[in-house]
């Protein structure tokens, strides 16, 4: 343990150095270009805590982004990333970092001890479970958060949580962090202690960088580097104890007792008058900053452990199949923990099951009651597409920030995430499904023969299959207000060409063409053949009724214009619709993780 211990408090040393950095953007389709960073240096040197500071909207974030690799675009000039081993190119340095966004992405339903297993599991491959737990644990005790190791972290405070996230990234021993304003939402306490912990992670040889918004006087004096920006231009690069003489000399004398922060803020704000092109000229020199060799900076912790740098340069990632083990866990225990996914779908499955049972009562078997049974079978289908689709949508809404925060910080690729989540909900959906059908086909008096059973229930699966990508697919597209917006037009619209409202017999040639396409006729169809289809026995028809026009199966299917026997391309088609679907949603989710 203690030779662990020593292990966490080193890595690798990397430079991060920009010259002549612009980048511009273009404002809309084909129009005007808007110049966001213009000719930035600098030089964020290993072992330094560095703060990205300027008036809103100077390109603090942009600058961030551009050197996390967040964001690419028409950039101009250099970057390079120096390590020992020399000047690294972007892919290989991007994945010796990691970027903790503004808002903490979290699963509420894990405890902090939870978290930091996960992603022990995830990013870690060639260590015991023990291994792990030792790791963790100094982990949080590095950042205080040891107290907090069984609390769920949804109840977890901002400044808390906000050193959670921090603790998650720091499993994979990264060199380089970036941070986005690591201390908005926080009071000052919080934010001091966040601050100090980044402090005492700096000191151990990472590149820290973080954007900040008007530190306190105190926390100002933690850092190590100061970047001031404005406009996409650098105004002032130094530590932050040269800052009031640094103004002095151009001519700006901080008050006594005035935080030297508030103070340069001021004057980039032109408080004072309007001397930015002064100011951006004088700051040039400071900007370029003097690479000091690294290995002059490790001699001074030569007195260090070497064999601890050993331990963890020697952590390797996990393969893609066990951490597809790990997420398929994860989503599990997510499933098992959210109550209102699954616990009440089960009730309420239940109980709208009983209530349609006890509603279409002897619709199944009575040849009066046919036209009844199509209700009962238009209401089944209808039931399984909106309670798998609407949930379905804002899914990866809510999910995508989590998302995209893992993936950029390499925890796992896209695929095995994506293939966890589809084999967790498939299970649940069948799940679903048989509850539904059990009840609702015993009381209803369907045919009780269990291949008629069998086949009313692969239709509601496969049409559940098909309508959750289908509500995954808008998710990953839309917002959750278009997303459930277009779910409910899409349904619509789906629903009249399904051939229950107006049967295909009576539809406008085109628009029975255009049925083809739409997967609830095959929903439909498939309940109406394996009802009434292969070769079905007349219905009864109550002796206190005195005709029942659609007792015997092959009226009914030639009245629905379904006497074809499709029952199994009906299978096919559905099953079609669900791979396809799935296919264009994993698409579109790339594509959006892409985007910033
Ligand atoms: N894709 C874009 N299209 C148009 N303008 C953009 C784009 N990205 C950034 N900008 C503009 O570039 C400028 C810098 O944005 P950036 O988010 O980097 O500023 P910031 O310093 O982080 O601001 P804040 O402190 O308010 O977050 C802003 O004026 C912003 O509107």
């Amino acid at each position: 343990m203690s030779r662990y211990k020593s292990a966490t408090l080193r890595t690798r040393m990397i430079d991060i150095q920009f010259k002549d950095l612009s980048y511009e953007v273009q404002i809309g389709y084909r129009g005007q270009k808007k110049q966001i960073l213009k000719d930035l240096d600098g030089l964020f040197k290993a072992g330094e805590l560095t703060a990205i500071m300027g008036t809103s909207g100077a390109g603090k974030s942009t600058l961030l982004n551009i050197l996390s690799g967040l964001q690419q675009g028409k950039l101009t000039g250099k970057i390079d990333y120096i390590g020992n081993e020399g000047v690294q190119n972007l892919n290989r340095y991007k994945k010796d970092s990691c970027y903790i966004q503004q808002t903490d992405c979290l699963y509420d339903l894990f405890t902090v001890q939870e978290s930091m297993m996960i992603a022990a599991y995830l990013k870690i491959g060639n260590v015991t479970h023990t291994f792990r737990q030792m790791l963790t644990d100094s982990i949080l005790k590095t950042l205080n958060l040891t107290k907090t190791k069984d609390t769920r972290t949804a109840r977890l405070s901002g400044g808390q949580k906000k050193r959670l996230s921090i603790a998650l990234e720091l499993i994979g021993n990264p060199p380089i962090m970036f941070l986005d304003e690591p201390t908005t939402g926080l009071d000052s306490l919080a934010s001091l202690q966040c601050v100090s912990a980044l402090q005492t992670l700096a000191k151990t040889g990472r590149t820290i960088i973080c954007t900040i918004h008007q530190p306190s006087a105190a926390i100002y004096q933690m850092f190590d580097h100061i970047y001031l920006m404005v406009d996409g231009q650098c105004m002032y690069a130094d530590k932050p104890g040269n800052t009031v003489s640094y103004f002095a000399q151009q001519g700006f004398q901080c008050p006594k007792y005035h935080n030297p922060a508030d103070y340069m803020l001021e004057v980039v704000n032109g408080e004072y008058g309007n001397y930015d092109t002064q100011l951006i000229a004088a700051a040039k020199h400071y900007c370029e900053r003097t690479v000091t060799p690294l290995k002059q900076r490790m001699i001074k912790e030569a007195s260090f452990d070497e064999r601890n740098v050993n331990v963890l340069s020697k952590l390797k990632p996990p393969s893609e199949m066990m951490r597809f083990m790990v997420l398929l866990r994860r989503c599990i225990l997510l499933l098992y923990r959210d109550w209102t996914l699954t616990h009440l779908k089960v009730i309420m499955t239940f109980f709208v099951a009983v209530l349609l049972g006890l509603l279409f009562e002897h619709s199944g078997d009575d040849g009066s009651k046919t036209i009844s049974n199509f209700g009962f079978l238009v209401i089944s289908v209808m039931y399984v597409i909106y309670t798998t689709m609407i949930p379905a949508v804002l899914k990866f809404p809510l999910e995508l920030a989590i998302l995209r925060k893992e993936r950029f910080n390499n925890w796992y690729q896209l695929k095995t995430y994506y293939i966890a989540t589809l084999v967790t909900t498939l299970p649940l959906q069948i799940l679903f499904s048989l509850i539904y059908s059990s009840i609702t086909y015993v009381l209803t008096n369907q045919p009780m023969e269990w291949n008629r059973f069998f086949m009313f229930l692969l239709i509601l699966a496969l049409t559940s299959f098909a309508s959750e990508s289908v509500g995954l697919g808008l998710g990953a597209i839309f917002n959750p207000i278009n997303g459930t917006f277009f779910g409910a037009i899409t349904v619509c619209a789906m629903l009249s060409l399904a051939g229950y409202l107006v049967f295909f017999n009576h539809m406008p040639v085109i628009l029975y063409y255009v049925s083809y396409v739409n997967y609830f006729r095959y929903a439909f169809e498939g309940m109406v053949q394996a009802i009434y289809g292969f070769q079905r026995e007349n219905l009864r028809c109550p002796s206190n009724v005195e005709y029942c026009h659609f007792r015997i199966p092959s009226i009914i299917l030639e009245e629905l214009s379904m006497s074809k026997p499709m029952f199994w391309i009906d299978v096919s088609m559905l099953f079609g619709w669900f791979v396809a679907i799935r296919i264009l949603v994993y698409a579109s989710l790339k594509r959006r993780l892409s985007k910033l």
